[in-house]
C-alpha cells in the first residue's frame, strides 16, 4: 500500500461535549497497482492517534496484531488500529470491486449476504453542532429548508438547562414531523442522563446518542424505556460491540465504519446489532471524501438503514477532491460505477 499525508479544514468548527473538530488529518491509501482506493483518518476518542495510525499503515499490520491476515481478526475484538485497518479494507474492498466491474456496496452486500442490488441512495441525518439557542433554532430551520427529515443535535457542551432550551428550541424550528436525535458525546452523568432522556422523550425525540461515558454499559441499559431511544457510539469504539449487545445496552448502533476498523467490521456490526433486536445507523468521524463515500456504501447495503450521519461532507471548506456524493433533498446519492464509484478517478494517481 502507499499512503499520502492529508489534512482538510471544516468550514465551521463542529462543537461537541467532547471538545470542537476543527481539521481532520489522515492518509489517503493507494493499493500498490493504484486500483483501489482508502482512507485512514483517525480521531482519539474513537480511533488510534495519527502517530499509531501511520506507525500500523506502515508496518503493513493494521489490526494491530502479528497478523497480517484480516480475514482471522475476530468480530468480537476491536482492532487496536481500527482507522488504519479501515485504510487497508477500504482500499481493498475498493480495488476488488472495480476489478469485477461491481459498485462497492453490491460487492459489500454480496459479502455480507445482503440483497443485490444495494440501494442508490441513502437517508441522511443533518449534523447540528453546539452553539446558542439562536443558532441551534436557525441551523434547525435551515436543515428543514433544505429538506432534511431527520436532524441530530449536539448537546452536552452547556449546562443541562441550557441544552433543554436548545432541544425545545429544536423541535419548534423543526415542526412535529421532522425526526430529532441529540447527541451527548458521554457528558453526561445518571441523573443529568435521566432528565435530559426524560425531556427529549417528551419533545419527540427518537433518540439520545451517548448519554453517559462510553464505559457505561449496564448505566445505558438502565437508561432504556424511558419514551426515547438509548444510541451508542463512544462505547462501541471504548468496549466492544459485543460488550454492549450482551449488556442490552442500546436501541442503536452508531456504526462509524473508521472507529470499527473498516466496512466489512461494520457490516458485521450491524448484522450482529440486529440478530440481537438493535438498529444501527453508519456515520463519519467528519472524513474526507474517500472515507465518506465508503461509509454510503457502507449504508446502502443495509436494508432499511435509517437516517444515517453522512451529511458531513458539506461541513468541510478543503477536501480531497469534489464531492460525488452530494446531499438533497435529505437523501445521499450514492455515487455510480466500479468501486467507489464515478468522481474520484484524480486520486487513484499520485
Ligand atoms: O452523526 C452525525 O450526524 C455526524 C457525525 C458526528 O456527529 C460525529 C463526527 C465526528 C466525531 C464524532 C461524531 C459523533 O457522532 O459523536
Ligand atoms: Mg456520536
Amino acid at each position: 500500500m502507499r499512503l499520502e499525508r492529508f489534512s482538510v479544514e471544516l468550514a465551521r468548527p463542529l462543537g461537541t461535549a467532547a471538545g470542537t473538530i476543527e481539521s481532520r488529518t489522515g492518509f489517503l491509501v493507494r493499493t500498490d497497482e493504484g486500483t483501489g482506493l482508502g482512507e485512514a483518518t483517525p480521531l482519539p476518542g474513537w480511533t488510534e492517534s495519527l502517530a499509531e495510525c501511520r506507525e500500523a499503515l506502515e508496518a503493513g499490520n493494521p489490526d494491530g496484531s502479528a497478523s497480517s491476515d484480516h480475514v482471522r481478526w475476530p468480530d468480537e475484538q476491536r482492532s487496536s488500529t481500527p482507522a488504519a485497518r479501515h485504510g487497508y479494507s477500504l482500499a481493498r474492498a475498493d480495488a476488488a470491486a472495480r476489478e469485477s466491474g461491481q459498485r462497492l456496496c453490491d460487492a459489500l452486500a454480496a459479502d455480507a449476504g445482503r440483497p443485490v442490488p444495494a440501494a442508490e441512495s441513502v437517508p441522511v441525518n443533518a449534523t447540528v453542532g453546539d452553539g446558542s439557542v439562536a443558532e441551534t433554532r436557525d441551523a434547525v430551520r435551515d436543515a428543514v429548508a433544505e429538506g432534511y427529515d431527520c436532524v441530530k443535535l449536539k448537546v452536552g457542551a452547556r449546562a443541562p438547562n441550557a441544552d433543554e432550551t436548545r432541544l425545545r428550541a429544536a423541535r419548534d424550528a423543526a415542526g412535529d414531523s421532522v425526526e430529532l436525535r441529540a447527541d451527548a458525546n458521554g457528558a453526561w452523568d445518571q441523573e443529568t442522563a435521566e432528565r435530559m432522556l426524560d425531556t427529549a422523550a417528551e419533545l419527540d425525540y427518537s433518540y439520545v446518542e451517548q448519554p453517559l461515558p462510553a464505559e457505561k454499559a449496564s448505566e445505558h441499559a438502565a437508561l432504556r424505556g424511558r419514551g426515547v431511544g438509548v444510541a451508542l457510539d463512544e462505547s462501541l469504539a471504548t468496549t466492544t460491540v459485543s460488550a454492549v449487545l450482551d449488556a442490552d445496552a442500546a436501541d442503536v448502533l452508531v456504526c462509524k465504519p473508521m472507529a470499527l476498523g473498516g466496512p466489512d467490521r461494520t457490516l458485521a456490526a450491524v448484522r450482529r446489532a440486529r440478530d440481537a433486536g438493535a438498529d444501527a445507523v453508519v456515520t463519519t468521524t467528519i472524513d474526507a471524501v474517500v472515507a465518506r463515500v465508503g461509509a454510503a456504501h457502507v449504508a446502502a447495503a443495509i436494508p432499511d438503514v435509517p437516517a444515517c450521519g453522512l451529511a458531513t461532507g458539506s461541513m468541510l471548506s478543503s477536501d480531497l477532491a469534489s464531492d460525488p456524493a452530494p446531499v438533497s433533498e435529505g437523501k445521499l446519492r450514492v455515487p455510480e460505477g466500479p468501486g467507489l464509484g464515478t468522481g474520484l478517478e484524480s486520486l487513484y494517481r499520485p
